[in-house]
């Protein structure tokens, strides 16, 4: 089926540079070169971080929902289910504590990566979300996390023909993806809190405000919009890597900075 979608894309003119198709909430394939599978797994877990600085919250025993994200070569989600059921078993209402010395997000994934490996060797990432609004990704050597935020603001499409050249308005959500090598002592890339904290004066520039109006943002698109964002980003978090900027759910563009 995703071959087929392929080849009506191409020819309309549409050459994907990823496609992935869900074939249910928790489940999808997807190609870009080859084909994988991904599916998604939730575990409810308590922890404590033990290294953090005295008074960070984190540092007291408290709970996440988790959400785990497999990513394999092949075509097949129901492989990924088999080889994640005996963690599920062992990490849903359970404290993570009891797994790991310091189950950052960043060392869960390394974790569940040296686990599920040898029953998965396509594996080729995986994504753990801490909160909505947190994450990280692993590829067995390399870490990203990703902070949401979210802003509300008018905008107009300078060069649309459609309803988009009206004045209308949407909720935007943002994902600030970054990257840098895990602190040997905390167990993380960049404390999640350090990544809002940096980001706050971007996101206030553009929350309740007209972004058409803005300079640089006179074209009020959200490729546009996310283009500037990774721009203001990267003079605040050199570990920037990227931008997800969505105007609702489905329509977005992603900006690495320049
Ligand atoms: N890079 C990491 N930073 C942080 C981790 C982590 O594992 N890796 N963990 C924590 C805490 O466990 C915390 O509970 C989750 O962090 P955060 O997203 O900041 O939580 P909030 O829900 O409070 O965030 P808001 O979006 O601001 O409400 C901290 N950092």
């Amino acid at each position: 089926m995703l071959d087929e979608l392929g080849r009506r894309l191409e020819a309309a003119g549409v050459v994907p540079h990823r496609l992935a198709l869900r074939s249910a909430p928790d489940r999808g394939v997807g190609r870009e070169g080859g084909a994988w599978a991904w599916r998604a797994f939730r575990f409810e877990a308590a922890h404590r971080l033990p290294y953090v600085p005295e008074g960070h919250p984190c540092g007291r025993m408290h709970g996440h929902g988790y959400l785990v994200v497999l990513e394999a070569a092949g075509g097949d989600p129901e492989a990924l289910g088999e080889a994640w059921a005996p963690l599920g078993q062992a990490l849903d209402r359970a404290c993570l504590n009891d797994f790991l010395d310091n189950p950052t997000s960043e060392l869960i994934a390394v974790w569940l990566w040296e686990q599920l490996r040898p029953r998965c060797p396509g594996l080729i990432r995986l994504h753990v979300h801490e909160t909505e609004h947190s994450g990280c990704t692993y590829d067995g050597a390399q870490h990203t996390i990703w902070k949401a935020q979210r802003f509300e603001a008018a905008t107009c499409v300078a060069d649309a023909d459609d309803t988009r050249a009206r004045l209308h308005g949407h909720g935007y959500r943002l994902r600030v993806h970054v990257t840098a090598p895990l602190d040997r002592v905390l167990g993380w890339t960049l404390d999640y809190g350090d990544v809002k904290a940096a980001f706050a004066p971007v996101r206030e520039a553009l929350d309740h405000q007209r972004l058409d109006t803005i300079a640089g943002l006179e074209s009020g698109d959200v490729a546009s919009l996310a283009a500037w964002a990774a721009r203001a980003a990267r003079q605040r978090l050199p570990e920037l890597l990227r931008v997800d900027c969505y105007e609702r759910d489905g329509v977005g563009a992603i900006a690495w900075p320049e």
